[in-house]
């Protein structure tokens, strides 16, 4: 049922709560994504599931395993860390055979030319790292990641610096595996490919998960933070600041222009009320739009005093 459960985890540095009491799940077979700020506790998070740092307090399971060995992990886990180290002289074949080593696996060359395909450096197995470009080698560390033919898949920041072209030929790769069934933790600071691409979303922030849901669920929770757009016709001297009072009664974030007003209103109730202060005073509206909050949005407001949830 689920790849990741994790109960109250907690990591703490000197007294400070760098990861408090997260109690996440995440279904097996989906693509999760994993956001919050630079220093919101994402990676201690990730290392303390994967096996890099020790909890401090709290417990998980993975795979529904509350006890899985390091050496289990090495099986049935991959990880792409946020930066992967390559050794310029060796071959991407080479890599793939030195970290089969590492992991204990026993693996054929066929086996590791299969996983370079499925990567789409099949042109480039006997080629050496030093002459990869910045994309062929976030391929490489995915590529190690998947060595062992991970039932879980951790992917820190998987198209940072990367081209579009290459943006893209990742993201087919990850649907890839994903279809295969591999759960796919993902973390990302490209909101865009979180909201393409992920099943369900978490925001961390401060240590601790804001919100947590599908991307409509998100949407919902945040409702209350509706941009409504009004393109009207031209003010009249005066006009503005009576309109301006009227609509401070009603949102927030008022912008106004000659031809364009737009306010943040709590829910949608109040957009009708909106459109009758601009019929009461007499100024055309030729169109009302109402903004659908976006992942960026909802990323930047969900924090200890914006949470909308
Ligand atoms: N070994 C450590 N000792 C002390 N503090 C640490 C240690 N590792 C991380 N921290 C602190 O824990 C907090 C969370 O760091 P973490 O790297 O988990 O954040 P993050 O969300 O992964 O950030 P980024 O997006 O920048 O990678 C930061 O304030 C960081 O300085």
């Amino acid at each position: 049922m689920y790849a990741i459960e994790t109960h109250n985890l907690t990591k703490k540095y000197s007294e400070k709560r760098v990861v408090n009491q997260i109690s996440l799940k995440v279904k097996k077979g989906t693509i999760f994504g994993f956001l919050g700020k630079n220093g919101a506790g994402k990676s201690t998070f990730i290392n303390m599931i994967t096996g890099l740092t020790i909890p401090t307090e709290g417990s998980y399971s993975l795979l529904s395993n509350k006890d899985m060995t390091l050496k289990e992990k090495r099986t049935k886990i991959g990880v792409l860390p946020d930066y992967s180290t390559f050794y310029d002289d060796l071959t991407a074949i080479g890599h793939l055979k030195y970290f089969s080593k590492i992991l204990g696996l026993n693996l054929s060359k066929e086996d590791m030319i299969e996983t370079l395909k499925s990567v789409g450096l099949e042109d480039a197995i006997n080629q050496k790292a030093k002459k990869f470009s910045f994309g062929m080698k976030k391929k490489l560390g995915i590529a190690q990641a998947l060595i062992n033919k991970p039932d879980l898949l951790f992917l820190d920041e998987p198209t940072s610096g990367v081209d579009a072209n290459a943006i893209l030929n990742i993201h087919e790769i990850i649907n890839n595996v994903a279809e295969q069934g591999t759960t796919i933790f993902l973390t990302s600071h490209n909101l865009d490919e979180v909201e393409k691409m992920c099943d369900e979303i978490a925001i961390m922030d401060k240590g601790v998960i804001r919100t947590q849901g599908t991307m409509e669920q998100l949407k919902n929770n945040y409702q209350n933070n509706l941009t409504v757009s009004i393109k009207h016709g031209t003010l009249l001297e005066g006009t503005s600041k009576t309109l301006e009072q009227e609509l401070h009664a009603l949102g927030t974030n008022i912008q106004m222009a000659k031809n364009k007003t737009s306010i943040v209103v709590s829910d949608e109730d109040t957009i009708p009320i909106v459109n009758k202060i601009f019929l009461n005073m007499e100024i055309d509206v030729f169109r009302i739009e109402v903004d659908e909050p976006t992942l960026e949005e909802i990323f930047l407001n969900t924090g200890e005093t914006k949470q909308t949830a």
